[in-house]
C-alpha cells in the first residue's frame, strides 16, 4: 500500500508533545519583531505621547477649581498670568484650561491613532512571517513526522496559534506597555501631589502583584488544556472531512458525531475550568481597589478640611487613583492573553524545533544529470525502532535497466523507493546512485532526478497545464502537450471545456482514475528525470484502463532507470530483473521466467494470482 493512501493517513497516531524550554521564546520572539525596528520606534514615540497625554488630561480641571473658583496661589508656570487684572486673568484662566483639555484629547487621539496602525501592521506581518516560516519548515520536515502527527493539529497550530500571538502583539501587548508607563507616570505626579497618599498604593502594589504571579502559573496550566483539545477537535473534524466519502460508504456518520461530541466536551470542561482560575482575580482586585479608594476619600476629605490640600489637588488625586487601578486591573486581566500568547508561543516552537528535517551533508554537492546507476548496500531501516521493516537489502541497478519489486503486502517494497530519494533515513548501510553515497547528494538536486507514478495520483488545484507541469514549472506549453500525447492524455485534455485550462483538484473538475494517472504520467514526462519508480500505477485501474496506462507508461520508461513496484506479476514479464521481498529481506533475485521456474516464492505468488490478472 502506497504512504499516501488515506487509509494510513487516518490512523490515529500517538503524540510525544514536550514542553519546549522557554529561554527559546525570546529568541524566537526577538527575531521576529527585530525586522519591524523602525516601526516599533515610532509605536514607542506615539507610546509616550499618548501617556503623557493622559496624565496630563485631569491637570486643566485643578486648574479651574484652585485657580478659578478658588483663589489658590498660580503654579510658578502660570505666573505671568498675574499681569492681567484678577477677573480678566481667572476668564484667561478658564479658557486656557479649557483650551488645552482639547489640545490634550486632539494629540492623544493622534498618538492612539499612530499607535494602533502600527502595531497592527507589526502584528499583521509577525503573524505573516510565523504562518510561512512553519510551513516552510512543515514542508521540508522528513515523512516520519507525520507518522507520529496529526495534520489537523498543525494546522490548528498554524491558524489558532497565530492568530492569538497575532491579537496578543495587536492589542494586550500594547496595552500592557501603555500601562506599565502610565503607572510609572501616574506614581511620579501623585508623589508630588501627596506622598503620604501615594505611599499606600506603592504599599499595596507588590501584594496585587505577588497575587497577580500567582494565578499566572494556573491560568497557563488551564489554557494549555484548553489549547491541547481544541486542536484535538480541529484533528478530528479534519479527519471526518477528508474521509466523508469512507463515511457514506459505511454509514458510521453517528461514530464520527460521536468522535467530535466527546472532544468538544472535553473542550468546553477544559474552558470552563479555565474560565473559573481566570473569574478570581478580578473580584479580588475590584475590592482592593474600593477599599483604597475609600481610604483616600476619607483621608482626603480630613486633608481639604484642615487645609493641608487644595480641592483640585484631591480631584487629580481621585482622578488618578482610578486610572491608576485601571492598568492595574487590566494588567491582571492581561494575565490571561498573556498565558495565552505563551501558550500559543510554546506550540509554534515547538513545531518550529522539530528537527525531524534530513540532514544536508556540509559540501553536499547538486548532482546534475544523474546516469541513475543505483546500489542498495546491506541497507537497514525501520519506522520505530522496535520492528524493523528492512533488514538487510543490497542489490544493484544499471543505468537504463528496469527492475521490478515484488512480494507479499507489507514486506517492505514501498519502503525501498522511499529511501531512494531520502524520504526516510536508513538505519543502516548506504545507497550510492552512480556510485556516490546519496547522502553526499543534496536533496533538491537528488530529488530532481527522480520521478513518481503513485497509485493514485493527487491533482493540485489550478489547471490541468499547471499540473502537468508541477515537477517542472518551467516547461513550455509545447513541452506540456508533447508530455500528454506520450502519456495517452492528450486526446481527452482536448474535449475538456476549457481544454489544457481546465481547472481540477479541489473544487476543480473530477477526473476518473485513468485519467488522473494520465496527468501522473504526464507530470513524469514532463520533469524527465533519469529515475522513475512506478508504485502500483495501475493497481486501481480495471483491466481495459490499465491497458491505456500501461502503453503511456512504456513511453515514459524509455531511456530511463526503472523501479516498478507492483502486485501484478504479469506487468514484470519485460522486467531486467525481479526483486522478490519478503519480511524485510530480498528472498529471491532473477528475471520472470527464471523465477518461475525456480518455483519458490515469486512462483507461488504468480500462481496465486492465478496468472489471470494478464
Ligand atoms: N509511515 C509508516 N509508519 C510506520 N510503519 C509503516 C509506515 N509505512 C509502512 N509501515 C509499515 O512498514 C511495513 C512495510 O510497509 P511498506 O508500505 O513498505 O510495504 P509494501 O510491501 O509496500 O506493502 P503493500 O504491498 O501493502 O503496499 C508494513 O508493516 C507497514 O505497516
Amino acid at each position: 500500500m502506497s504512504k499516501n493512501s488515506p487509509n494510513r493517513q487516518n490512523t490515529p497516531k500517538p503524540e510525544a508533545e514536550p514542553l519546549p524550554p522557554v529561554r527559546n521564546l525570546t529568541t524566537l520572539v526577538f527575531g521576529l519583531v527585530k525586522p519591524y525596528y523602525k516601526w516599533l520606534l515610532i509605536i514607542f514615540a506615539a507610546m509616550l505621547a499618548e501617556t503623557a497625554m493622559s496624565l496630563a488630561t485631569p491637570w486643566p480641571l485643578k486648574v479651574i477649581i484652585d485657580n478659578v473658583i478658588a483663589d489658590h496661589r498660580l503654579p510658578a508656570w502660570l505666573a505671568w498670568i498675574k499681569g492681567i487684572s484678577l477677573n480678566e486673568h481667572k476668564m484667561y484662566l478658564a479658557a486656557l484650561a479649557a483650551i488645552a483639555m482639547i489640545v490634550f484629547t486632539i494629540l492623544g487621539g493622534l498618538a492612539s491613532y499612530t499607535n494602533n496602525y502600527f502595531t497592527e501592521s507589526v502584528a499583521q506581518y509577525v503573524a505573516n512571517d510565523l504562518r510561512r516560516k512553519m510551513y516552510h519548515h512543515l514542508l521540508r520536515l522528513s515523512l516520519s513526522y507525520y507518522d507520529t502527527h496529526q495534520v489537523g493539529k498543525l494546522l490548528s497550530t498554524i491558524t489558532s496559534d497565530v492568530s492569538t500571538i497575532q491579537d496578543f502583539a495587536s492589542e494586550t501587548l500594547l496595552s500592557i506597555l501603555i500601562d506599565a508607563l502610565t503607572i510609572m507616570g501616574m506614581l511620579g505626579l501623585m508623589f508630588y501631589l501627596n506622598w503620604d497618599f501615594t505611599l499606600m498604593l506603592v504599599g499595596i502594589s507588590p501584594f496585587l502583584l505577588l497575587f497577580v504571579i500567582r494565578f499566572k502559573t494556573a491560568v497557563k496550566k488551564a489554557t494549555h488544556e484548553v489549547r491541547k483539545d481544541q486542536a484535538e477537535m480541529v484533528a478530528v473534524l479534519q479527519q471526518g472531512l477528508e474521509s466523508v466519502r469512507a463515511i457514506n460508504a459505511f454509514g458510521r456518520q453517528d461514530l464520527e458525531e460521536d468522535r467530535l461530541k466527546r472532544v468538544s466536551f472535553e473542550t468546553i470542561t477544559a474552558a470552563l475550568k479555565a474560565r473559573k482560575v481566570k473569574s478570581i482575580i478580578s473580584p479580588v482586585i475590584t475590592l482592593v481597589i474600593s477599599v483604597c479608594t475609600a481610604f483616600v476619600l476619607w483621608r482626603g476629605a480630613n486633608l481639604v478640611i484642615a487645609g493641608a490640600m487644595t480641592i483640585g489637588s484631591l480631584t487629580v488625586f481621585l482622578s488618578y487613583l482610578n486610572k491608576f487601578f485601571s492598568p492595574v486591573k487590566d494588567l491582571a486581566k492581561m494575565t490571561t492573553n498573556i498565558a495565552q500568547a505563551l501558550v500559543a508561543l510554546e506550540r509554534i516552537q515547538q513545531i518550529l524545533e522539530t528537527d525531524a528535517i534530513i540532514k544536508q551533508k556540509p559540501g553536499a554537492f547538486d548532482p546534475g544529470r544523474l546516469k541513475g546507476n543505483i546500489v542498495f548496500e546491506n541497507v537497514a531501516f525501520a519506522y520505530t525502532p522496535d520492528s524493523p521493516v528492512l533488514r538487510d537489502i543490497s542489490f544493484s541497478i544499471a543505468a537504463g535497466q528496469h527492475i521490478g519489486i515484488c512480494g507479499p503486502t507489507g514486506s517492505g517494497k514501498t519502503t525501498i523507493a522511499s529511501l531512494i530519494p531520502r524520504f526516510y533515513e536508513p538505519d543502516a548501510g548506504r545507497i550510492l546512485i552512480d556510485g556516490v553515497d546519496i547522502k553526499d547528494y543534496n536533496l533538491e538536486g537528488l530529488r530532481m532526478q527522480i520521478s513518481f507514478v503513485l497509485q493514485e495520483t493527487v491533482l493540485f488545484y489550478g489547471s490541468i497545464q499547471e499540473n502537468i507541469a508541477y515537477g517542472r514549472p518551467e516547461a513550455t506549453e509545447k513541452e506540456i502537450i508533447s508530455a500528454a500525447q506520450k502519456a495517452n492524455a492528450h486526446e481527452f485534455i482536448s474535449h475538456l471545456p476549457q481544454g489544457y485550462n481546465t481547472l481540477v483538484g479541489e473544487r476543480g473538475l473530477t477526473l476518473s482514475g485513468g485519467e488522473r494517472q494520465r496527468i501522473g504520467i504526464a507530470r513524469a514526462v514532463v520533469r524527465n528525470s533519469p529515475i522513475l519508480i512506478l508504485d502500483e500505477p495501475t493497481a486501481s485501474l480495471d483491466t481495459e484502463v490499465e491497458k491505456n496506462v500501461m502503453d503511456a507508461l512504456e513511453n515514459l520508461m524509455k531511456g530511463r532507470t526503472v523501479i516498478t513496484i507492483t502486485h501484478r506479476l504479469c506487468n514484470l514479464t519485460k522486467a531486467d530483473n525481479i526483486l522478490v521481498v519478503n519480511d524485510g529481506v530480498i528472498a529471491e533475485e532473477g528475471k520472470h521466467k527464471e523465477l518461475l521456474q525456480r518455483g519458490e516464492l515469486y512462483a507461488a505468488l504468480y500462481h496465486n494470482q492465478g496468472e489471470g490478472i494478464k
